[in-house]
């Protein structure tokens, strides 16, 4: 060990004796070019090779600068001891940052590359309509001349590509409307927009986990398909239909997704849109990674089921052709937005324009659904979000009252699991029940729950009952006089049949 530090001492000594003949003998400008000389012949020994990324590049910035200094964030935070912190307007994250000096080692497809981070004084500058900063931020990457071919540009593509993603989920979300129909605003931009912060999500969100399990998998390939639909020749988009009763979860589904995804919503309102064109100029100017929501699609446009053998009467326009309901009025008249204006809207030439995007409709009535709309292959998943099940109700329970896992097998529970899915009660039901007595004590929260769904239960077979009962009646009056229509006495045979079902 004496020896190596004996022989560096001496290496140091010639160094500074030679330094000190440069300085004494040779005028600065030469001993400039032979500092340089000395650095070439260095380099020219030397395995590495650097490559200097400069915040500022002539007096534009240097977009690279910034995506290294995002990407660097992620390792930073766990690597180095020294950092700089930061939080961009809009933004709610915290970005770290490598301080003045500092080095970190980052590895990519086997390779690894040293970057240092370096600030100095810029020298004072003449007046410049554009003035640089006051510092000179620079970040040196160091790598093996032999990675060379393997990282430039491959890692460098990498690192921008990254930076993007996380500039992106850095940012909040916005949620996008447009309340002007299809109008433009003097920008020329159709949507408004507000930021979204919608607290919903698939923790939150009470449906049965396996089916949450499914459609959480395929939200991941989607986002992560992007070679898969190039290789395949399909545009980058997936359609889900939402159905089922009112306070299901259709909305809460919608903004769970767009949280998992982090991407923005752009909320259509298509009674607003007066024509194709209208439409077809919403969907241009919306942004790729955006889930693009129809809600209540049924009471939308005039969805009349096309494959319909009765004939239209001769002075009416095709069906498809014909305004929405409830706009009857003069001003709606002039409305000529189709349903094939919607179909190419989601699926023609049209919805290529930009690329990861998700359809997202949702309706009460699917029944009431033009089976173009429905058919395979248009929408790519259909949800049917179902009243609240035992597992769901568990969700709930745990949401709002704290109810843990290991409180799930008592009395109590066994008996919610019996009568939950003969109460037929909505997850927005549940909530409400469960707000009412959030206060209390849990134990007596969920005996509140309990006795509210018994109470359903009995509402729904005295209900039923009645029906039959008002069935059976009308039925009678029908035989005695043979006069009455023939559609009460089928809908009386069929509130039969139903209650039979029930009963099996
Ligand atoms: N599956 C669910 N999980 C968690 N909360 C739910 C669920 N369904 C409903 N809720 C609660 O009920 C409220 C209303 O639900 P939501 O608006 O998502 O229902 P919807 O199916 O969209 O109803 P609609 O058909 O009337 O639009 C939500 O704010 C949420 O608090
Ligand atoms: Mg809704």
């Amino acid at each position: 060990m004496k020896e190596v530090w004996t022989s560096l001492a001496s290496i140091m000594g010639v160094f500074a004796f030679f330094q000190s003949i440069l300085h004494a003998v040779f005028p600065p400008e030469l001993r400039f070019a032979a500092a340089k000389l000395f650095h070439r012949l260095f380099r020219c020994f030397s395995t590495y090779c650097y490559f200097e990324i400069t915040e500022m590049d002539g007096v534009n910035t240097n977009e690279l600068y910034h995506a290294v200094q995002l990407y660097l964030s992620q390792s930073a935070s766990m690597a180095a001891s020294r950092m700089s912190l930061s939080r961009g307007l809009n933004s709610s994250a915290f970005t770290f940052g490598l301080a003045n000096n500092d080095r970190i080692v980052n590895g990519f497809r086997g390779a690894s590359a040293t970057w240092e981070h370096t600030v100095t004084q810029r020298q004072s500058q003449s007046f410049s309509l554009r003035p640089l900063p006051e510092e000179k931020r620079s970040f040196t990457l160091q790598i093996k001349k032999k990675d060379k071919p393997l990282l430039i540009p491959a890692y460098l593509d990498h690192i921008m590509e990254t930076a993007t993603e996380l500039r992106r989920r850095n940012q909040d979300r916005r949620l996008y409307t447009n309340s002007r129909g299809g109008s433009m605003e003097s920008r020329g931009f159709p949507w408004e927009s507000v930021p979204f912060k919608h607290p919903s999500t698939f923790d939150t969100l009470a449906m049965d986990p396996a089916r949450k399990e499914l459609i959480m998998a395929d939200l991941n390939d989607f986002a992560q398909g992007k070679a898969f639909y190039e290789n395949t020749g399909r545009a980058w988009k997936r359609g889900y239909l939402l159905y089922g009763p009112p306070g299901t979860g259709k909305s809460s589904m919608i903004a769970a997704m767009a949280n998992h995804l982090s991407y923005d919503i752009y909320d259509l309102e298509l009674t607003e849109v007066q024509t194709n064109s209208e439409l077809r100029k919403l969907l241009m100017k919306t942004t790729s990674k955006s889930i693009i929501v129809i809600e209540d699609i049924d009471c939308s446009v005039n969805l009349i089921n096309r494959s319909s053998k009765k004939p239209a009467p001769p002075c009416e326009p095709p069906s498809d052709l014909r305004p929405a309901r409830g706009t009857e009025d003069g001003g709606a008249a002039a409305r000529t937005i189709t349903l094939s204006g919607l179909l190419s809207f989601t699926d023609g030439l049209w919805s290529c324009c930009g690329s990861e995007r998700i359809f997202v409709f949702t309706t009460n009535h699917i029944e009431k659904l033009d089976p173009a709309l429905v058919r395979s292959g248009r929408m790519d998943m259909h949800v049917f979000m179902s009243y609240c099940s035992f597992q769901a109700l568990k969700i709930l329970m745990k949401n709002y009252l704290g109810w843990e896992d290991s409180e799930q097998s008592d009395e109590l529970m066994r008996e919610l699991a019996e009568v939950v899915d003969e109460a037929e009660i909505t997850p927005a039901d549940v909530s409400g029940i469960l707000i009412k007595n959030r206060r209390r004590e849990r134990r007596e929260a969920a005996a509140e729950l309990l006795e509210a769904l018994k109470a359903r239960v009995e509402r729904r077979k005295r209900s039923l009952s009645e029906q039959v009962v008002e069935a059976e009646e009308q039925e009678k009056r029908a035989l005695e006089s043979p006069n009455e229509s023939t559609d009460q006495l089928m809908h009386s045979c069929n509130a039969k049949e139903d209650k039979g079902a029930e009963e099996d």
